[in-house]
């Protein structure tokens, strides 16, 4: 697939900018702050409903304006998708698809599937749990859209359930009794939605470990054959349910996680931790806990691997997500957004030469000598609010 026309107005720095797009390699040079990031961020949004540097609406919409709008024209297997958001912060968003009526923003979930590199990044290897799950969710959300819902649902939940712990804390330690029987009703509802999601990761997970332990091996341009154990990556899941975990779901599986089986464990586990949950007035048990560890060998990368091979680490998981959602039939987008910067010359040119291939690539730099020769292309200068094709 690929981004045929893009169209913002009032997004970030840009009252308004439209850009013509093509398949195969596009890169926006232009110096720091011109707004480059803004435009592919864009795109982006229009792919995942959100951003890949702020956690909310608000920093998307031009400083003074009321609403930001995105439209994108999506071309997939030969059909082409209009896709307009209208981002209008502390309200509902609103879509539209092909000029219809309004739509919900997540009905244009899966239209256009875009894969990102950014220097933020590095986070999902050396920050909290909290990234790697965001990486996982995000994916999954990508590959199968309706994983939007049971995110959000299970959020609700987990919020509602939380403020009731919290509660039952206050009311235990001020010597009057908690109501647990409403709490047994979120129990029931943070076990079935937590159940779903942590299915779908588990999933995911399997799916994806083997295209990350050889996209690994290609950034760091090994075979992987001959590398030594102690360098070849792998993805493991931990499950806040520990050794609850039903058996043979700690390692990835030959067959589809059953929710069913992971609801019962996760009720049962709510049972057993209940005392502690109500002590310390926090959910304890649910996906919401859960890490993805990243092993180099047996170690964690967190902690363990330098600079370097976090870099090569991070390039996998995208490299690998671009993989499997070619596999599941819908190659996407490629963004790769300030990230030669981030590289060494090595892992530079590897990257550029494993991307070179895709149906579009969508590059950002500063200055053009970032932009690996491998990806010569169609160059757009950004520069004090205009985009100006230049090759
Ligand atoms: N909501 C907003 N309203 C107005 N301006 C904004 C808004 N959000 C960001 N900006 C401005 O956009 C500019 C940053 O744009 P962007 O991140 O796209 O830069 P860039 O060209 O990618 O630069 P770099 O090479 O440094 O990454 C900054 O000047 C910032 O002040």
């Amino acid at each position: 697939m690929y981004v045929r026309h893009l169209q913002v107005t009032d997004f970030r720095s840009w009252p308004h900018a439209d850009l013509a797009l093509e398949p195969g390699i596009t890169a926006l040079v232009g110096s720091n702050g011109q707004g480059k990031t803004n435009l592919v961020e864009a795109v982006g949004y229009v792919a995942t409903l959100g951003s890949h540097r702020v956690a909310s609406d608000a920093p998307l919409v031009r400083e003074g304006a009321g609403r930001a709008v995105v439209r994108a024209a999506v071309v997939n297997g030969g059909r082409e998708l209009l896709v307009e958001l209208e981002i209008t912060p502390g309200k509902a968003n609103r879509a539209r698809i092909n000029r219809g009526a309004a739509a919900k923003p997540r009905d244009v979930l899966g239209i256009l599937r875009t894969v990102l590199f950014a220097p933020e990044d590095l986070s999902i290897v050396r920050g909290d749990p909290g990234e790697r799950r965001r990486f996982l969710d995000e994916l999954l959300v990508s590959r199968a859209p309706r994983f939007a819902g049971v995110r959000s649902d299970y959020e609700r939940v987990l919020k509602q359930r939380s403020a009731l712990l919290k509660s039952a804390g206050a009311a235990k330690r001020g010597g009057a009794k908690a109501d647990l029987r409403t709490l047994e009703v979120w129990d029931g509802h943070l076990a079935r939605y937590g159940a779903e999601l942590l299915a779908g990761r588990l999933d995911l997970v399997a799916a994806i470990a083997p295209h990350v332990t050889s996209a690994y091996a290609n950034v760091a341009a090994t075979d992987e054959a001959t590398m030594p154990s102690s360098r070849v990556a792998s993805l493991r899941y931990r499950s806040s349910l520990g050794a609850s975990l039903p058996e043979g779901y700690g390692e990835p599986m030959g067959k589809e996680a059953d929710v069913e089986v992971l609801e019962a464990a996760l009720l049962e586990e709510l049972a057993r931790v209940r005392p502690q949950e109500i002590e310390r007035g926090v959910s304890l048990v649910g996906p919401h806990r859960d890490d993805l560890e990243l092993l180099l060998g047996e170690l964690p990368a967190k902690g363990y691997a330098s600079h370097g091979e976090s870099w090569s680490f991070v390039l996998a998981l995208r490299l690998a997500s671009y993989h499997l959602l070619t596999e599941d039939g819908a190659e996407p987008v490629l963004i790769l957004d300030d990230v030669f910067a981030e590289l060494d010359r090595r892992r530079r040119s590897r990257l550029a030469e494993l991307v070179a291939g895709a149906e579009q690539v969508l590059v950002t730099a500063a200055v053009a000598e970032d932009v690996p020769p491998e990806l010569a292309g169609v160059r757009y200068d950004v520069r004090e609010g205009e985009v100006r094709r230049v090759q």
